[in-house]
């Protein structure tokens, strides 16, 4: 630790962090498969977790079930007359997109400090078939640039921070990977910060390197035969990716992976856009590191502080319900299919985030300017 970086406690009370040693849960999906647009097999989350503690060829099946589940491929039809149309509309009207609400989401916002959660694959960048190609566009860049310039802003990845540090390459920013088990905060003297503290780390799985650097090595080895699969290092947590892994060959997937986690009773799995997320079963995810930037920020139990966050996967799911318990700011889910969602606003593509970024930025620049003529 730095003299620059405060490390804050694993056992801060107010996250209601559990111990590492004392949770021995075996390893489950933990989060709700989304409802899936035409075609894919939708399960609900208790048949998914009873059927989780059968054994056997039921349980590998069910996770295939899942894996389909979180991977949509079908977009909605465009016959008006179809039922998958009629429940895209209607999924519609409960999420509606946030740029023809974007007036109604300013008005909501007023008199209040407007801070940035962004999630990175599949909302600041386009989902690509290689993990390590997922770059953002220049484009997107600058404006997520001029964004932080006039709100704190926050990465928040299931990649490790270093990586998504290098695709972003922003400084000023707070970043928190490995699904917020790796959050670091501007430098000293950030403008954002109501109490002058040093930068932040916050590291709260740091005592899960050791397993998790084994699972990632157990994993390359097991996954080796299966071709196309492959599996990224994140840190606190591991992905295996199927995208470019043949459907037929998801089960043997599924099994090699369950192979593995059987023996690490101290993590557990959950999903996101065709991958599977291995992590410890502390409770921390990207809800906690919102709640912890907040708080690092100096709006723990400000009323006046409207968070937006926005993320394409379930991961992101942790952080859209917390905003909905503490009714507070909101959630953009970006998808073009309609899915089970704790956000309340929508974004199709990441070119629409820009878009989106875009207006809070033109709006913030002409209020501001409006203020000073005002002076
Ligand atoms: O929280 P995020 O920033 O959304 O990270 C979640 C995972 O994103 C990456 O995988 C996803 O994007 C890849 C590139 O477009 C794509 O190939 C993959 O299928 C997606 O799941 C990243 O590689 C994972 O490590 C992250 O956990």
């Amino acid at each position: 630790m730095t003299k620059q970086n405060v490390a804050v406690s694993y056992a801060k009370p107010s996250f209601n962090l559990g111990s590492p040693m004392a949770v021995s849960n075996p390893p489950v999906f933990v989060q709700k498969p989304p409802v899936a647009p035409g075609g894919c097999i939708t399960i609900s989350r208790n048949k998914l977790l009873k059927n989780l503690e059968i054994n056997g060829p039921q349980r590998i099946n069910t996770w295939v079930d899942s894996m389909r589940a979180s991977s949509p491929t079908h977009r909605p039809s465009t016959d008006l007359s179809s039922p998958t149309e009629d429940h895209y509309s209607s999924w519609m009207i409960h999420h509606p997109s946030a740029l023809e609400m974007f007036d109604r989401i300013i008005e909501t916002s007023k008199g209040k400090h407007i801070v940035m959660f962004l999630d990175y694959d599949g909302t600041l960048s386009p989902i690509v078939d290689d993990p390590d190609r997922a770059f953002m566009s220049d484009k997107m860049r600058a404006t997520v640039k001029k964004l932080a310039r006039y709100f704190p802003t926050a990465i928040v990845s299931g990649r490790c921070r270093d990586k998504v540090y290098s695709f972003v390459k922003l400084a000023g920013l707070y970043y928190a990977g490995s699904h917020g088990m790796d959050i670091k905060g501007p430098a000293k003297g950030s403008k954002y910060k109501k109490n002058d503290q040093a930068g932040i780390l916050f590291q709260p799985a740091s005592d899960y390197l050791p397993m998790i650097n084994e699972v990632y090595n157990e994993l390359v080895e097991k996954t080796s035969s299966t071709p196309g699969a492959m599996v990224e290092n994140n840190r606190f947590c591991v992905s295996v990716h199927f995208r470019r892994v043949d459907e037929k060959k998801w089960s043997e997937l599924a099994q090699q992976v369950r192979s593995v986690l059987k023996e690490y009773p101290k993590l557990r799995l959950t999903q996101g856009r065709k991958v599977l997320e291995i992590r410890p079963t502390i409770k921390w995810d990207k809800g906690k590191a919102l709640e912890f930037l907040l708080e690092s920020l100096g709006f723990a139990n400000c009323s006046d502080v409207f968070p937006v966050y926005i993320g394409d996967d379930r991961t992101d799911e942790d952080a859209f319900k917390i905003l909905r318990d503490r009714g507070q700011g909101l959630g953009i889910l970006v998808s073009k299919f309609p899915k089970d969602t704790s956000a309340s606003y929508s974004l199709q593509e990441p070119s629409e985030v820009m878009n989106f970024l875009q207006r809070l930025v033109d709006w913030k620049r002409l209020s501001s300017y409006r203020g000073q003529a005002r002076v």
